[in-house]
Formats: C-alpha cells, structure tokens, sequence
C-alpha cells in the first residue's frame, strides 16, 4: 500500500481527451502560451497540430521544444510510456528544462481507459506519476448529436475529472443549457468549464486528483464528491420517468408523453452512478477480493471507481482505492478522514449495470466464509 506522504515526488499528469473537433488543440495552444505553464510539460501527437510559431527556443532534442512561456511542448515518440520515460530521464540529467506537471493530448477518438491503464500498470511509472485527473472537451454545438451518436464520446464525459465545454459562442443558450444538463447527469462530480476557443487558466484545470498540493495533503472530498453521485443517484438519464410511465400504464400511455425512439437507444442511458456505503470496517483482505471480483466479472462495464475504506487492519487511518475497466491503482492511505463519517464508500460509475447487481456482487464476495 503507497503512502500518499510520498505524493509531492510524483509528477502529476493530466489526460486531455476530447471527442474529434471538439477543440482540445485549441485549448492546447492556447494554455501553452499562459504564463501559469511555465514549469508544465505537454504531450502532443504532433506539432504541427498545436501550432507553435517562431517564438519558441528550439532545444537539441528535436521531440522538445521550449516555448517563450516556459511550457515544453513534446510529440509521441515510439509510445507514451516510452515518452514520460524519456522526458522523466531527460529531466533529471538536466537535458531539459525542469517542470513539475505534464499534460497528455490524446487523439480525437481516443478512449483514455488505455492512458488511464498505462499509467497505473508500468512500474517505472507508478512511482514517478500519479494521475491529476481526466479533463475532457466537450463540443456544445455538437455535444447532443455526438453523444447519441458516438459511445466514445459518452464515456470520455463521464470519466472526466472537469469537463470543459467549447464553442459555446456559436451555440444558442438554450442549447448550451441542454448539454449542461446532460453533463449534470452523465457525471455529476465534474465541474464544467466553459472556454470560449481554449479560454480557459490553467488552475481551473488542473489540482483535480486527491492530491492537494496547496495543502500538501490528501483532499478526499474534493477528489470522490460522493454527495454529488448521491444527488443524482440511480440512472442518470432523465427518461427514466418516461420508462416507468410506460410500465406503470401501458405502452400507449408512454407513448403519448412523446417517448421518442431514439431516446431509448441512448447512450448515456447505458451509464449510471452511485455510491456504496459500508457501515462497518472491513477487512482489507475481503474489500480487495469483492472488488477483484467486480473487476474480473464486470470490468469492461466499469468506467471508474473511486473509493475511501475504513479497515479493521489500520487505526483511523483511511486508504483510498481508484480504479478504471478492471485495472486498480495502488490503494494509498490517507492522513484522515475528511469528516466524522466513517462508513467506507465506493463511488461508481459504470456501464449498463445497476446498483443492486454492484451491491449483490459485491456483498455476496464479502459474506463469503473463508477458512
Ligand atoms: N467558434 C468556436 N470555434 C472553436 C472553439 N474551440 C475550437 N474551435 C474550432 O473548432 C475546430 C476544431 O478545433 P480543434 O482545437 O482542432 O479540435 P481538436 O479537438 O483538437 O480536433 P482533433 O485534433 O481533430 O480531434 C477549429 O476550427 C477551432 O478553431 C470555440 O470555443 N468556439
């Protein structure tokens, strides 16, 4: 189990994913210039893309450039693990200039899951770099289209950590209200930012992980935002009313209250979220085994989970897990409790599975007598 004492020495990074067109390189280009990026290194696919105009330093590894704002701006070479290693080694000979944060640029259709699983699966970069958080652009012109459309684009929203909505100067205001509210629903806990073409500080971005470097200590709430999953709790989508109308009075009834086709098949119908509590400690051995066994049951069906435990092996000292699809991230006690609430709490978000099968899979693993 990591200590999170130990997190000022890990790097943090941020995944910016975002659907085809929905403005990540603008904001890119954008933040690399802000004069709050000077100790941040970027990862882009490739340069051209993010513009960079002559007022950049060029350095003697052509995959790095120095911008005038301090930034480093860096392309994928080879793969992403190779690249963080190279820009980690890089670092600490002196080869490049210091920085104490990078950001990633994933491609348009990309799923951050893989990123996501990268980072917490290689050794080298586990005890180098913890996740500061998912930020997702979202397309308010496009957003709804692109939602129904594309399950990729439902799920970069729903995992995100802060969601930063574009192009909301050539969108009507009520359709931004739209979108704004189906991002409420597919994931309560992210702070939607709006940007009008990439405007947007970096400290809105980032500091969205558990890792409060300001207080220099865990910040649980701000990371599991618990009470917004509560708030919302059960299907996210705001047809279930429409569904329970049509089983409580027949079908011609949900009809009439304009039950449109495509809104069955959406895909944010598919995604829910919700919190489990677990009034008693629990045993760390039986939450790690209930926990596989979601991952190795359901995995392709889990987006995220972020959780605080209380273990009967540990004196008040509370540990966190996360997860994303069937990968762990190293659990990491904390300092304390961020309340007087001791239950354990698991908050998920998943893919066309409910609350009731989560809780059964996962009570029936932890009443399990073991020899
Ligand atoms: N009006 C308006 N246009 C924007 C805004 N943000 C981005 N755009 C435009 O949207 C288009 C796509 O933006 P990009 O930044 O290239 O989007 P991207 O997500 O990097 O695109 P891919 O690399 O293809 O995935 C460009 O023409 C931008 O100028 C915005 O806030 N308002």
């Amino acid at each position: 189990m990591t200590d999170t004492t130990s997190e000022p020495e890990r790097l943090p990074v941020s995944i910016l994913t975002g659907f085809l067109g929905s403005g990540k390189t603008t904001l890119l280009s954008r933040l690399m210039h802000h004069p709050e990026m000077d100790r941040i290194a970027v990862i882009v696919n490739e340069f051209g893309e993010v513009g960079l105009d002559d007022a950049l330093v060029m350095e003697s590894n052509e995959d790095v450039v120095l911008l005038n704002s301090g930034c480093l701006c860096c392309t994928v070479r080879g793969d992403l693990v190779d690249t963080l290693k190279r820009l980690f080694k890089d670092r600490a000979k002196g080869n490049i200039p210091d920085f104490d944060r990078i950001v990633v640029e994933t491609t348009g259709l990309a799923d951050p899951a893989p990123i996501l699983h990268t980072m917490m699966a290689d050794p080298f970069l586990v005890t180098r770099f913890r996740l500061d958080g998912v930020i997702t652009v979202v397309d308010a012109h496009h957003a709804m289209e692109q939602f129904d459309k594309q399950f990729e684009s439902v799920k970069q929203a729903a995992v995100a950590d802060r969601i930063v909505l574009t192009k909301t100067d050539v969108t009507d205001a009520e359709q931004v209200a739209k979108v704004e509210a189906r991002l409420a629903e597919l994931n309560p806990a992210a702070p939607v930012i709006k940007a009008v073409q990439g405007d947007v500080g970096p400290s809105a971005l980032f500091d969205a992980g558990l890792y409060n470097p300001k207080t220099k200590s865990a910040d649980v709430s701000q990371w599991l935002r618990e009470e917004a999953y509560r708030a919302t709790e059960g299907h996210v989508h705001h047809h279930d009313h429409h569904h329970d109308h049509g089983h409580d009075h027949g079908h011609g009834h949900g009809h009439e209250h304009g039950h449109h086709h495509h809104d069955v098949s959406r895909h944010d119908d598919h995604i829910h979220s919700f919190v489990l509590y677990f009034d008693e400690p629990l045993e760390w051995n039986r939450i790690a085994g209930a926990l596989d066994m979601m991952a190795q049951t359901h995995g392709a069906n889990i987006l995220r989970i972020k959780g605080l435990l209380n273990l009967k092996e540990l004196d008040d000292e509370p540990v966190v897990v996360h997860a994303v699809q069937h990968m762990f991230h190293p659990p990491a006690k904390i300092e304390k409790w961020p309340n007087e609430d001791r239950r354990s709490r698991l908050v998920f978000i998943v893919r066309d599975l409910d609350k009731k099968t989560v809780e059964s899979v996962m009570n029936s693993y932890l009443a399990l007598e073991f020899a």
